[in-house]
């Protein structure tokens, strides 16, 4: 449907997304299933680390009184593996054999490398050592973490590292907060299924695969996904479907002017119209609205520009859903290689980048068009080429954002 559209900025674009209020939950996780997740609560230790005085050298533990005028011989009273604890009380003049990771006598103050020591006549119960050392080769209690400290604070993403002091301290779930879970429909009557010939005029839903990725490696779940051909009613009864269910529903394709444009028709119907117009290039027609709370994001098919949408809209409202501020990182730039086109919108160039002498360089990657999708794999950043009616010349700063996942 032809209407007339009101273009707003991409600051006031991304301002509108960033003020839509998000209902966001907590749920408790198994830690085996904690990875990336984000943290909700702040997790304490229960216990100090490490809880016990720990070995921190194979050797012979020994009194603190005896720690000196080596060499000299020693009684040994027995052995302590990794795993084992020793109760009977150490003497002056008796060592116990200890190994890396074991648990300290009580009355020893230091442990004597093994390379510091010599067998006395063959006898497994004697040992001499020859010389001391400067540190006790024990590991105090709590020298790593006190009991009752943060070991992990809310609000920061879950990695293999963090799970590693979870387990350690024997903590068997943690409260993470729910991740959002998100509906693609892309729309097109040209949509052929991935197991389909491909034919004249037919193309693949090169984006639903591309979103869907999108949005798991940034933290959503999408736990629906479709195309639909271009049929006003199946387009208005499938999101609506999705829409009762969702907070988020992503569509792509039919936000244009074309006569078979119909998600444009269900934005313009909404209780709450973001934009339908923003000032840029690739994905001008990218539409926002609300409707009984649910946010939905219409970018565009092409894909050039449903890739930037993705970016500049909705890759900051997952973040936010889960407390997490945006991954993609602003820094000023410099173009480093031509771009001749000249746009009346803003455009978000898809480039690569590299540091050079501690600059960013960005090179325009292959063909920009918005609806190109050969450079899609190798871009790496945005950069902004300002709208104006000369070329932006090389050599010129402008604002870029490194995009996460590359
Ligand atoms: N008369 C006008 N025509 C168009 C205008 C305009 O202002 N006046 N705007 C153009 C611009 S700019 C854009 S961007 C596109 C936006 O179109 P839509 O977002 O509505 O998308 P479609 O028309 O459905 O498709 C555009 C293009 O993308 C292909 N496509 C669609 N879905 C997919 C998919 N899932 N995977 C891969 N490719 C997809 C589709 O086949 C088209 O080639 O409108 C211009 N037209
Ligand atoms: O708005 Mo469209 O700029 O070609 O993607």
């Amino acid at each position: 449907m032809l209407t007339r559209r009101t273009p707003i900025s991409v600051a006031e674009a991304q301002a509108r997304m960033q003020a839509v209020p998000l209902k966001t939950a907590t749920e408790v996780v198994p830690i085996e299933e904690a990875n990336h997740r984000i943290l909700a609560a702040d997790v304490k230790a229960s216990y100090a680390y490490p809880h016990f005085r720990r070995a921190g050298m194979d050797g012979y533990a020994i009194r603190a009184a005896d720690d000196h005028d080596f060499p000299k011989a020693f009684k040994v009273l027995g052995e302590i593996q990794a795993g084992a604890t020793w109760e009977q009380p150490l003497a002056s003049g008796e060592a116990v054999r200890i190994m890396t990771g074991a648990y300290v006598p009580d009355d020893a103050a230091k442990v004597i490398r093994i390379e510091k020591t010599r067998a006395v006549d063959g006898d497994p119960h004697r040992v001499k050592i020859i010389t001391g050392e400067s540190k006790t080769n024990i590991t105090e209690t709590g020298t790593d973490v006190k009991q009752g400290e943060t070991i992990l604070a809310r609000n920061q993403e879950i990695n293999p590292g963090g799970l590693a002091v979870l387990r350690a301290f024997g903590i068997k779930k943690v409260t993470v907060y729910q991740q959002p879970r998100i509906a693609i429909i892309a729309t097109g009557t040209e949509l052929l299924n991935s197991t389909d010939p491909i034919a004249p005029g037919k193309i693949y839903n090169s984006n639903g695969i591309m979103l869907k990725n999108l949005v798991e490696e940034t933290g959503g779940v999408v736990d629906f996904t479709t195309q639909l051909p271009d049929d006003a009613a199946t387009i208005e009864r499938v999101l609506k479907q999705q829409m009762a269910n969702h907070e988020i529903v992503i569509t792509d394709g039919g936000v244009s002017v074309g006569d078979f444009d119909y998600i444009g028709d269900s934005a313009r119907q909404a209780d709450q119209l973001l934009f339908n117009k923003i000032k840029q290039r690739p994905g001008s027609v990218t539409t926002a609205f609300v409707q009984d709370n649910t946010l939905v994001m219409a970018l565009s098919g092409n894909p050039g520009a449903c890739f930037t949408g993705f970016y500049l809209y909705m890759e900051p409202l997952i973040r936010r859903y889960q407390h997490q501020k945006t991954r993609l990182q602003h820094v000023r730039a410099i173009l480093a290689a031509p771009y001749n086109k000249t746009n009346g919108f803003d455009r978000y160039l898809r480039c690569r980048y590299e540091i050079k002498d501690g600059h960013y360089l960005v090179y325009p990657n292959g063909i920009n068009r918005s609806g190109s999708l050969a450079n899609l794999q190798t871009t790496t950043c945005l950069a902004l080429i300002p709208h104006s009616t000369t070329p932006m010349q090389v050599g010129t700063e402008t604002d870029a954002w490194l995009l996460p996942f590359k």
